[in-house]
């Protein structure tokens, strides 16, 4: 739930660490008694396995999981999450399995695959994952070499990995984990290729859990982190599974051969926008717990001294601790507000494709891959400024601000690498002005492309900025279609002129990103601060102002190529920005408290509420194997010897 739905409906499901006795996180068994940092590689897989099945009989007899909501499910899929993060630092080896492998049953599968598959799935009776990416291959599709053919005779499909770099790579918890794929694969009949489509595999035996004949699986080793995630590879030698398991929601293969190709080959990608716009309320989430950790932190921390005359002051009294941090209270709100707007826009495009309109998917895929991007790109840097801002605390592990980076920074990559993505926005920015140009409309958040009035007088506004930020966008393509037509009209060829301006494109899809985004936040909010008390809505309002001021600081520089902003308006500006730092900081604490993330959730010797930062340091610290006892073996092994001259 955004901010601004717990400060309206005050859902007091913790009253700010008050565990509830039914509560899930009020079962100690959930925490580790050892810090995962100290287990080895496969104790903390192992570890995570077994809180994943404590946590999930929990979480079934507290959910009561409901067949076919999808709105709710997401809810609980969130509050899934804040509560995973309590009982996994890092994400749980299941994130795939109702990350991906049940979304994609829901979006690909046919009525009757969906009615046995996903009873199973959502039961726990069997678990899956999400495997498209492949050793070679995991932006460019259709450059993805596993293959599915057709077997008439038998009706089966036979599948197989002709290279090492067709090994599927990646998915989470194929390594040891689930028994159960979703596999992307393409579809070849009497040698005719029919694009990828997803097939339903078994992996192993559902009974020994040993990978099923012709089937190698394993997991690809240590990462940056996500370290329980178990993170696998799959390769297929003509494996063989029956014809009903390809999903077939949206094409099919009939029992003698026949293809029948569905609405548009893309559908098969579906899976991957329905992630990526849950992926920006994941990132909201994450935001939220760093600086709640940093920001409380910052209020118990005393470091010098403003005055010398003053004692140590608490270091988010200096305006800089303030630049670092209020800044990402606002990017909290921010990408929760547009994560439920365009969950909205989601469910809309997807109920009129349900009716056969698909008018509206690529406006849908554009806004999916540049809010996945600019939220994962902006709160991966954001936690490693709330990290920077704790000092030496910051980079201790259990202060968790190291581990949720690793979780924000690994979404820059997973789920379509960013620049790829923003190239797929910039596609159809690109698309919409060459069309807006010939009179036709566009879409509602594509239309601002084609005004063409004259730039105004700039105003220090929030209406200045976010017109200014659409400047800067329309701006932006424009010079990005000029340049790809004057290298096309010197001979260049149009895909060649495409690579040669797509620093510029990637820009371009980032500046219209932001603008949606700061006009987003500044509606959605307004909406909802009509219901709010006025104390309530003036600090949210000033979050939205200092959000957009924000950005304009960052973003000077278009704005001066694009826009009529002045000297004397930027210096304005910057005042405006210092001013609501000063607004801001008193209510600092109790916003991010109204994020309301319990003790468990934000594991932090940093962020917890009771401010015992020193005590909790020492704690976690004599958990320390090491610390056992006061002398340890190498040194009669090793130091001993070598002080000695013996060794
Ligand atoms: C609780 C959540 C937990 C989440 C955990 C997540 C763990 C991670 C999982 C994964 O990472 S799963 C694997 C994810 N992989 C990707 O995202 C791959 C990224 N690459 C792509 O999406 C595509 O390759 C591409 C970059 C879009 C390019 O594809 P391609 O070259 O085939 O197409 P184009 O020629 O560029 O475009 C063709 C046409 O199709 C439209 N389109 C492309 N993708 C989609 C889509 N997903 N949905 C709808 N439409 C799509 C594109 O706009 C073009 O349309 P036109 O312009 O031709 O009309
Ligand atoms: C933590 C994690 C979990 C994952 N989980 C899963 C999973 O569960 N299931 C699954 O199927 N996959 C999963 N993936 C794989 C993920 O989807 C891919 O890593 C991602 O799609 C990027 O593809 P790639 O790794 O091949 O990078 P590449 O595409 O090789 O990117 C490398 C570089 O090449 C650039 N590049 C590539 N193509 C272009 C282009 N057309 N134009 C410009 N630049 C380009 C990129 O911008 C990047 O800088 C996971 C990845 C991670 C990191």
């Amino acid at each position: 739930m955004g901010l601004v739905d717990q400060l309206v409906n005050q859902p007091h499901y913790t009253l700010v660490n008050q565990p509830r006795e039914n509560d899930i996180l009020s079962h100690k068994e959930l925490f580790d008694s050892i810090p995962e940092e100290y287990l080895s590689h496969k104790e903390k897989y192992e570890n995570a396995i077994r809180k994943t099945v404590l946590y999930y009989r929990l979480m079934q007899k507290y959910q009561n999981y409901k067949e076919g909501s999808t709105i709710l499910d997401e809810t609980r899929a969130n509050y899934r999450n804040l509560v995973s993060f309590a009982v996994f630092k890092d994400y749980p080896p299941l994130m795939l399995h109702n990350g991906m492998f049940i979304p994609a049953i829901a979006g690909q599968g046919t009525p009757e695959q969906q009615k046995h598959w996903l009873k199973r799935a959502k039961n726990m009776e069997i678990l899956g994952t999400y495997a498209q990416t492949e050793l070679g291959h995991g932006t460019f599709i259709r450059g993805l070499e596993t293959t599915a053919e057709y077997d008439p005779s038998t009706e089966e499909f036979v599948l197989h990995s002709p290279t090492l770099t067709s090994y599927k790579w990646w998915p989470g918890g194929l390594g040891h984990t689930v028994n159960y794929c979703v596999v992307m694969a393409q579809l070849y009949i009497r040698g005719r290729h029919h694009g990828m489509q997803p097939f339903l595999v078994q992996l192993r035996d559902e009974a020994t859990h040993m990978p099923l004949p012709g089937v190698k699986l394993g997991e690809i080793g240590a990462k940056l982190g996500l370290s329980t995630v178990n993170n696998g590879f799959l390769a297929f030698e003509h494996h063989r599974i029956p014809r009903d398991r390809m999903l077939m929601k949206n094409a099919q293969v009939l029992k003698d051969g026949t293809f029948v190709a569905g609405p548009s080959s893309k559908l098969a990608y579906g899976t991957m926008i329905y992630v990526r716009v849950i992926i920006v309320n994941g990132m909201a989430n994450l935001m939220a717990k760093a600086a709640t950790i940093a920001v409380r932190y910052s209020a118990v921390r005393r470091q010098s001294q403003i005055k010398p005359s003053e004692p140590e002051c608490q270091i988010l009294d200096y305006v800089t601790q303030q630049h670092k941090l209020l800044i990402c209270i606002a990017t909290s709100l921010a990408f929760s507000t547009c994560a439920r707007w365009l969950w909205d826009v989601y469910t809309g495009v997807m109920g009129q494709m349900e009716s056969g309109n698909m008018d509206h998917l690529p406006e849908l895929h554009a806004l999916a891959c540049s809010l996945k991007v600019v939220s994962t790109m902006d709160v991966s840097g954001l936690v490693e400024r709330c990290r920077l801002a704790c000092g030496g605390h910051g980079f201790m592990h259990s202060s968790n601000l190291p581990y949720t980076y690793g979780l924000a920074t690994a979404a820059c990559t997973y789920e379509g690498e960013n620049t790829v993505l923003l190239l797929q926005t910039a596609r159809s920015l690109v698309k919409a002005w060459q069309k807006g140009s010939k009179g036709k409309p566009l879409s509602p958040t594509e239309a601002y492309l084609m005004d063409k009035s004259p730039v105004p007088k700039w105003e220090n506004t929030l209406d200045g900025i976010i017109a200014g930020f659409r400047r800067v966008s329309a701006g932006k393509v424009q010079d990005c279609v000029s340049k790809i037509d004057k290298l096309v009209k010197m001979g260049t060829s149009y895909e060649d002129a495409w690579n040669q301006t797509s620093v510029r494109l990637v820009a371009a899809s980032e500046a219209h990103s932001r603008a949606v985004i700061l006009a987003t936040f500044r509606s959605e909010v307004s909406r909802a601060a009509a219901a709010l008390s006025p104390p309530l809505s003036r600090v949210l309002h000033q979050l939205v102002h200092l959000y957009c001021v924000y950005w304009a600081l960052e973003r000077l520089g278009d704005l001066l190529l694009y826009t009529s902003i002045a000297e004397r308006d930027v210096q304005e500006l910057q005042q405006q920005y210092e001013d609501l730092l000063q607004k801001i900081r008193p209510n600092a604490v109790g916003l991010v408290d109204a994020f309301d993330l319990r003790d468990e959730i934000l594991n932090s010797t940093l962020g917890a509420y009771d401010g015992r930062v020193y005590e909790r340091l020492m704690e976690e610290a004599l958990k320390s194997p090491l610390n056992a006892e006061p002398v340890n073996q190498s040194f009669h092994q090793y130091l001993k010897p070598f002080m000695h001259g013996k060794l």
